[in-house]
C-alpha cells in the first residue's frame, strides 16, 4: 500500500476544536500512545468525519466560551448518531449537556486548579483501574445543574456535582476537568482507556510511519516544483530540512537569514555544522542592515515581532526572484507557533514571527510539514531522520532573536550587551555540565538602570536578567533551579566582562503566569 493510502486506513481520533489552550495537548498525548490523532474545526459535520478515513473515536475540546451564550460554537448533532464513542472535556461536555436536554449554568463557585475527583462508578470503563481519589485540574466556572435524562454521574467535584458523566449505551462520555494535562495526574490513564478500551483502537501509529507519510505529501503536492526552507540552524528548520531533502532531493534551496540579531558566533557555527554534512544547499543572506533599520525607533513588542516576520518573507521574494521559479516556502513552523499566534477560537498570546508575523501579500504557497507538533515530538522525528544529538537536542533560540530579549527599542548597543551577556551564561551552562537539564537559558535587557559601585566609582547603568526554564514542549515551563555557585559565577562574570552592566538579576516564573521570552 501506498503511504497516503495507509493513512487512509490509519485509526483516527479526532479532537474538534473548541478553543482551549490544551487541546493540541489531547492529540500528542493520544498520538504517545500510538494512535494517530488530530485537531479539526468544529465545524466539521458529521459526513466531513466520515470522510477522515478509519475514525475510531470523537473527542469535544475545552474552550472559553459558555454554552448558554447566544453564537457559542455548536457541533452538527449527526455526529451523535455516527455510532463513534464521544469524550466532551469541560466545554465539550457541558455542549453535550445542553444537546441532549440537561441545563448548564454559570456559577459563583468557580474552580481552577487542582481538585480532587472522587469517582462515584468504578465499574465505568473510562476510569478502569483507577483509585477512588483521583487529582484532577479543574478550569471552569460553568457547571453542570442538570445532567441529560439518559445520562449517569460517574464522579464528582467539590463544586461539580456532575464532575463526569456518561451514557454508556451509547458510548457517550463527559469530564469537567482536563485529562490532558500533567496536573491531572492519571488523566492519561482515562485517555487511555477511552482510546483502547471504548473506541477500540489498537495502536497502528508512529513517528516513523509520520515521516513517510509527510514524505508521501510533500512529494504529491510539490511534484516538480521547487521549495525555498528558512533554516535557522535550530532544531525545527534543521528537522524540515532533512525531511525536505529526503522528500523531494535538489528541488529544495535552505536560505540563512543573518538578520543581526543572532547570538555570538551563530552565524558561523550554522553554516559550519548544516552546510556540508547533510548536503544540504545553503545560501547565507546577511540582512543586519535592512533588520536593524525596520526597528529603529519601534519599542512595541507585537510590532517588532510583525517588522521582523515581514522582512523574513521580503528577504526570502528577493532570493526567490534571483533563483526563478519557486512556489512554496518552508518552514519549521510548529503547533506551539500557530496556537500562540491565535487562531480562529485561540487568543493571541504573542505573534511568533513565522505565524502570525508573515505579510498578507505573500507570494509563496506555505509548507510547513511539522505545524501539528510539538517540539518534543519534533525531536523524536530528528532522532528517527538519525540526526545528530547536538542538533536535536539544541536549546530552542526564537526567529526575532535577540530583538525580542532587549526589551523596547532594539539599538546596537543593546544587543551587544544581550549577546556578549548571552555568550557568559551559555559558557557558564555549558561548563556546570547543565546543558541538557535546561530547556531554554538566555539573558533579557529590561532597559532600566540602577546604581552600583565599581572600584569606588559610583556607577548608573543597565540590570541583566537571566531566563532559564524547565519544559517538555514549551507550551508550559519551570523556573530551571541552577545551582547558586553557578548562579555566582555568571553574575560575576557578565558584570566584569559586559560594558555597562552593573547588576544581575534571575527571572524566577513559570509558564503560565508568564511566558519564557520576555516580549
Ligand atoms: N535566521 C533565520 N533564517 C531563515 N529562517 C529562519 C531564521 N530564523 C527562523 N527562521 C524560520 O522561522 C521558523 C521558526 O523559527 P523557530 O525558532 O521557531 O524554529 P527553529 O529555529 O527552526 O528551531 P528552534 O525552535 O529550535 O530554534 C524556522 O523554523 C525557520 O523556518
Ligand atoms: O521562532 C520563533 N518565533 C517567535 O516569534 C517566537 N516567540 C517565542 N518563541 C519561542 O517559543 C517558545 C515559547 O515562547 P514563549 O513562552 O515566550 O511564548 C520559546 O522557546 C520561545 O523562545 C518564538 N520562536
Ligand atoms: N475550560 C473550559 O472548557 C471552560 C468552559 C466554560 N467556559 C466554563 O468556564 O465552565
Ligand atoms: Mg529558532
Amino acid at each position: 500500500m501506498k503511504p497516503l493510502e495507509q493513512m487512509e486506513q490509519l485509526e483516527k481520533i479526532i479532537v474538534l476544536d473548541y478553543g482551549s489552550q490544551y487541546n493540541q495537548l489531547i492529540t500528542r498525548r493520544i498520538r504517545e500512545f500510538g494512535v494517530y490523532s488530530e485537531l479539526l474545526s468544529h465545524k466539521l459535520t458529521a459526513d466531513e468525519i466520515m470522510a477522515q478515513g478509519n475514525v475510531k473515536g470523537i473527542i469535544l475540546s475545552g474552550g472559553p466560551n459558555s454554552v448558554y451564550n447566544e453564537g457559542s460554537f455548536d457541533i452538527d448533532e449527526k455526529i451523535f448518531d455516527l455510532g463513534i464513542p464521544v469524550l466532551g472535556v469541560c466545554y465539550g461536555m457541558q455542549l453535550m449537556t445542553k444537546k441532549f436536554g440537561g441545563c448548564v449554568e454559570a456559577s459563583d463557585k468557580r474552580e481552577y486548579g487542582q481538585q480532587a475527583l472522587t469517582i462515584t462508578e468504578s465499574q465505568s470503563p473510562i476510569f478502569a483501574g483507577l483509585e477512588s481519589e483521583e487529582l484532577v485540574l479543574m478550569s471552569h466556572s460553568d457547571r453542570i445543574t442538570e445532567i441529560p435524562g439518559n445520562f449517569k454521574i460517574t464522579a464528582t467535584a467539590p463544586n461539580s456535582p456532575a464532575a463526569a458523566f456518561e451514557s454508556e449505551d451509547q458510548q457517550f462520555f463527559g469530564f469537567q476537568f482536563h485529562p490532558e494535562v500533567r496536573a491531572s495526574v492519571h488523566g492519561n490513564d482515562m485517555l487511555k482507556n477511552f482510546v483502547f478500551n471504548i473506541c477500540g483502537a489498537q495502536g497502528d501509529w508512529s513517528i516513523a510511519s509520520f515521516i513517510d507519510l509527510k514524505i508521501a505529501e510533500v512529494r504529491e503536492l510539490v511534484g516538480d516544483r521547487k521549495v525555498l526552507l528558512g533554516l535557522s540552524g535550530g532544531v525545527d528548520s534543521s528537522v524540515v530540512g532533512v525531511l525536505l531533502q529526503k522528500a523531494i532531493g535538489d528541488q529544495l534551496v535552505c536560505i540563512f537569514v543573518d538578520h543581526g540579531l543572532l547570538r555570538k558566533g551563530e552565524a558561523q557555527q550554522v553554516m559550519d555544522s548544516l552546510g556540508g554534512k547533510f548536503g544540504l544547499n545553503i545560501i547565507p543572506v546577511d540582512a543586519s542592515e535592512r533588520f536593524l533599520n525596520k526597528l529603529a525607533g519601534v519599542s512595541d513588542p507585537e510590532q517588532k515581532r510583525k517588522i521582523i516576520g515581514n522582512e523574513f518573507v521580503r528577504v526570502f521574494d528577493d532570493e526567490a526572484t534571483k533563483l526563478d521559479g519557486i512556489d512554496f516556502l518552508a518552514q519549521g513552523t510548529l503547533y506551539t507557533d500557530v496556537i500562540e499566534s491565535g487562531t480562529d477560537t485561540a487568543q493571541t498570546i504573542k505573534s511568533h514571527h513565522n505565524v502570525g508575523g508573515l505579510p498578507e501579500d505573500m507570494q509563496f504557497d506555505l509548507l510547513e510539514p511539522l505545524n501539528t507538533l510539538f517540539k518534543d515530538e519534533v525531536r523524536a522525528v530528528g532522532t528517527e531522520l538519525g540526526m545528530p544529538d547536538s542538533i536535536v537536542w539544541r536549546q530552542p533560540f526564537p526567529g526575532p532573536g535577540l530583538a525580542i530579549r532587549v526589551i523596547g527599542e532594539v539599538t546596537e548597543e543593546k544587543l551587544a550587551i544581550v549577546r556578549e551577556s548571552d555568550a557568559i551564561l551559555r559558557e557558564e551552562i555549558k561548563a556546570g555540565g547543565l546543558e541538557r537539564d535546561i530547556w531554554q537559558y538566555f539573558t533579557v535587557l529590561p532597559g532600566f538602570k540602577s546604581v552600583g559601585v565599581m572600584g569606588d566609582v559610583r556607577t548608573y547603568d543597565y540590570t541583566i536578567g537571566i531566563r532559564a526554564v524547565t519544559s517538555v514542549d514549551g507550551m508550559t515551563s519551570e523556573w530551571a533551579r541552577i545551582p547558586y555557585d553557578v548562579l555566582n559565577k555568571i553574575s560575576q562574570r557578565i558584570v566584569n566582562e559586559v560594558q555597562h552592566i552593573n547588576r544581575v538579576v534571575l527571572d524566577v516564573t513559570s509558564k503560565p503566569p508568564a511566558t519564557i521570552e520576555w516580549e
